[in-house]
């Protein structure tokens, strides 16, 4: 059993059985993003990688808003702006912090298990490369979100720009989107299949949320796990590496027993019990 109780600015629960609620938990600074929550937020998705007792995750935001970005009074110590050190000795140390940061929200896409954010009100700058990295994404009416980074005079760092296109398509909306830093709504986040449910409220954002959850986690653990990766690794290749590289990891996971007690529940029309990884 893994011990999640380690972490201030995340607070975790398991709200059913082999799902596990991350909520980001820093709600007097709605959510926003200091050294500790980078560090926190890896640690815990390293963690969730490794857990047979997790089998798909919900994240979302405690208090008024899913997450306001970076803490601004951190930008400071990235920048490391001192004349005691040389300009490539604080090039390097810059470098190290948005690496810390970029793993950080790269452990979400990397976890083995997938990851549903239930965003609500607003989700700002590194809130969107947090969303952009999970599965599957559901809002409130109330949401609104900006690709912010552009007002602070820097260009998104630690995702955003990379797979918000691969989300919406590399498209003249997209740019606009990053170029100007305007707040859009869950209306056109939807149309623009950002996000792919719009619920009247944050509650009703977490119970849908945790519906799907539920349906993931009771799937075989291998067939999900395997989906993600797969799905992951074919939006990054050709149509042709993809299908090779799928022939060899199922060349490996078919031999599961997991399918024979699927063909099995299937016949014999009861729930399927998949054994932990
Ligand atoms: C390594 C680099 C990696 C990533 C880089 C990412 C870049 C970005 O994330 S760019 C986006 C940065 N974020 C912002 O620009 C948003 C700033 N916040 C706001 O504009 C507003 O707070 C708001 C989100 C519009 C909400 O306004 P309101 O409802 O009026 O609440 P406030 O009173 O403003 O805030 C309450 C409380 O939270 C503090 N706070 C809010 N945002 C941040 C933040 N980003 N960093 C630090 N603190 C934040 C705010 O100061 C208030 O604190 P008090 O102690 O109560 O004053």
């Amino acid at each position: 059993m893994q011990d999640y109780n380690i972490f201030k600015n995340l607070k975790i629960n398991f709200p059913s059985q082999f799902v596990l609620h991350v909520e980001l938990n820093r709600p007097a600074k709605l959510n926003a993003f200091d050294k500790i929550s980078w560090q926190e937020l890896h640690a815990c998705f390293k963690q969730i990688s490794l857990d047979s007792d997790v089998r798909a995750v919900l994240i979302s935001g405690a208090g008024k808003l899913f997450n306001a970005g970076i803490d601004l009074n951190n930008l400071n110590e990235i920048n490391n702006d001192t004349k005691e050190k040389d300009l490539a000795r604080r090039a390097l140390h810059t470098r190290k912090e948005l690496l810390v940061a970029q793993d950080s929200i790269s452990s979400i896409e990397q976890c083995d298990k997938p990851v549903i954010a239930a965003i609500h009100n607003g989700c700002i700058g590194a809130g969107i490369d947090l969303i952009t990295a999970c599965d599957i994404r559901y809002c409130s009416e109330d949401a609104f979100f900006s690709v912010k980074e552009v007002d602070l005079g820097l260009a998104a760092d630690v995702g955003t720009l990379q797979r918000l296109p691969k989300i919406v398509g590399n498209n003249s909306l997209v740019r606009e989107l990053c170029l100007t830093g305007r707040n859009f709504s869950s209306t056109e986040a939807l149309n623009i299949g950002l996000v792919n449910k719009v619920l009247s409220t944050k509650e009703e954002t977490l119970t849908e949320a945790l519906k799907t959850a539920n349906i993931i986690a009771s799937k075989s653990p291998i067939a999900t796990l395997s989906t993600k990766h797969l799905l992951n690794f074919s939006r990054d290749h050709s149509v042709t590496e993809g299908l090779i590289y799928t022939a060899a990891w199922n060349s490996a996971m078919l031999n599961s027993n997991d399918l024979m007690e699927a063909f099995d529940a299937t016949m014999g029309r009861r729930k399927p019990k998949f054994s932990k990884l």
